[in-house]
This record gives structure tokens, sequence and C-alpha cells, in this order.
């Protein structure tokens, strides 16, 4: 059995992947654990997540689990992530990385740990729709070059703490990169005023956020006289921990380095 301690195990994700790691045959949860100070602390992690308790309790900090971890799954928050990293370099532990908003230096650093120590597959969305999804956009913006505009959309429930979404910062990236462009000088993330006409290079990304929207991301190709439009859309958050899960129980017999998704799902070639 491939053991499986889960950081953040009381938050929005962390309920949903202890449950599906819960019911994986051939993962076990080995551990769950919170930040100092959390309410969660001290309760059994089954009963917090909906599933009736499991015999698993809420530890505090990454340190009280680490050592009865083959893979620390993590959805919590960019800077915390850098420190879990860290630590699972010092441990040769596997990681899977859901978190969203590391800066650039921050994935870099997750980067070299991962490179120099552990296996680590990093994505901003676990998703398999989301990841063809990339793929797509990746081969639209290809085959439909400079003539058209590109913008993406994107909406979010109203808890959620960064923005744009590294979903849309990824869908910004893969179709910068299929059209030469680098995302940093032609991403556009708000316009207002009198800003004049839209330049040609540009990839806008726009941000809602609002109730319980659990994630839909939409790319546009506007072209003149025709529009191109693919969206995504989440229902439940199912889809992203179902990932994480296959993510983990791959991640643990690869060699290490950073990996993404679309390794997992063999869709490189795609
Ligand atoms: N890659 C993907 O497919 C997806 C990625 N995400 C990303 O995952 C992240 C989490 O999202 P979500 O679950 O909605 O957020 P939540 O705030 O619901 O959950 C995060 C949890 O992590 C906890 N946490 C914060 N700091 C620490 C720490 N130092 N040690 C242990 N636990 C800690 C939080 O505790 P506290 O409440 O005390 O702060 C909270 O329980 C976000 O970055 C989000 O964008 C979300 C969905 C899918
Ligand atoms: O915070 C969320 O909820 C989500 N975050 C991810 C992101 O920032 O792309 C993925 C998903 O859309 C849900």
């Amino acid at each position: 059995m491939i053991r499986v301690v889960v950081a953040g195990a009381a938050g929005r994700m962390g309920q949903r992947i202890v449950h599906m790691v819960h019911n994986h045959p051939e993962l076990v949860l080995s551990g769950a654990f919170e930040q100092s100070g959390s309410g969660a602390i001290g309760k059994d992690v089954g009963a917090i997540s909906g599933l009736g308790e499991i015999g698993v309790k809420i530890t505090e900090g990454v340190d009280s689990v680490l050592d009865r971890a083959d893979v620390l799954i993590d959805f919590t928050f960019h800077a915390v992530t850098v420190q879990f990293a860290r630590r699972a370099a010092e441990s040769g532990t596997a990681m899977v990385i859901g978190t969203t908003g590391l800066t650039s230096e921050e994935l870099t650093t997750v980067r070299t740990l991962a490179e120099g120590h552990f296996p680590c597959v990093q994505s901003p969305n676990m998703a398999v729709g989301v990841n063809v999804l990339f793929k797509l956009v990746e081969k639209a913006a290809g085959v439909l070059g400079d003539a058209y505009d590109v913008e993406i959309v994107e909406a979010h429930h109203r808890l959620k703490k960064d923005a744009p979404s590294g979903t849309a910062l990824k869908l910004g990236q893969m179709a910068a990169t299929a059209l030469g462009r680098d995302l940093a000088e032609v991403g556009v993330m708000e316009r207002n005023g009198i800003i004049g006409e839209r330049s040609d290079r540009e990839i806008g990304i726009q941000t809602i956020r609002g109730g319980d929207i659990v994630g839909e991301h939409t790319v546009y190709f506007a072209g003149m006289g025709e529009r191109l439009e693919i969206t995504h859309r989440a229902t439940n958050r199912d889809n992203f921990a179902r990932g994480a899960v296959l993510a983990a129980h791959w991640v643990v017999s690869q060699p290490k380095g950073l990996y993404t998704m679309f390794d997992v799902l063999g869709l490189h070639t795609f």
C-alpha cells in the first residue's frame, strides 16, 4: 500500500482528497495535518470530511506526519507549499502540488528542489478535462495564429485567494507559447478607463469572483466575423481530487524531477 499524507486536510480540496484516498484500493491515508492554531487539530479527519470516523487524527504541522508518508499531497497556500517542498527534499518524499498562486521565484525553488531530491507532480489543475483543454488551446492558437485575439475569462468562488487562477495563467501560457509570445510581456490582467484600441499581441485574462462557483474557464479566439469559444466548467471538486490521487499513485514510482499532469495522463503527444 502507498502511504499518503494530506496537507490542509480540513480544507475544501483536502476533504475531497481524504475521501478519495480512503476509498482507493492501493492507497492508505497515513496522516492528515493542518497548521498550528487550526480548530481541526485533534479531530478525526473522517469525521471532518463527512466519512465518519476512520481513526486518523488531524495533527499539527508537516513534521508531525512526514515520516509516515510515501507521498505528500498539498492543496494549501503558496508560501507554505515551498516550506513543504523543502521538507520533502530533506526526506526524499514524493509530492503532488495542486496549490496555485506560487510566485515565479517559488516555482523555481520547487523545481530546483524536486529535480535534486524527490519526484513531484505540480499542476494548477488536476482535472482531466482541463488538461485536455490546455492541449486544445495550444492547438487552436497554433492553427488560428495572430489573426485571432485570445481572451481568457475565469470564474471562481468568493473565498479564492489568488487571481487570476493558476489554470487561467497556464491557459495563457499555452496560447502564448503556441503563438511565439511571452505571457509575462503580453498578458493583460485588467482594463479600466481610456485604454485605447486592443493591441494585436496581447492576451487578456479576466477574473470573476462570486458565491460558490467551483471553477470555470473560457478561452475566446475572436476573429473578424467569427469567434471560437472553448469552455470548461467544474461542477464539483471531485475532478481535481481524482486527478491528485491519480498523480499520487503515479509519482511514487518516478525518478526525482518535476512533472505535470501531462506526464501522468500521457498527454504530451496529444
Ligand atoms: N490544482 C488543482 O486542481 C486545484 C488547485 N486548487 C488550489 O488549492 C489551494 C487550496 O484550495 P482550497 O482547498 O479551496 O482552499 P482551503 O482554504 O479550503 O484549504 C486550504 C487548507 O490548507 C490549510 N493550510 C494553510 N496553511 C497551512 C499550513 N502551513 N499547514 C497545513 N495546512 C495549512 C488551510 O488552513 P486555514 O484554514 O487554517 O488557513 C486550509 O484548511 C488553492 O491554492 C487553490 O487554488 C484548488 C482546487 C483544484
Ligand atoms: O481555488 C480553486 O477553487 C481552484 N483553483 C485552481 C486554479 O487556481 O486554477 C483550479 C480550480 O479551478 C479551482
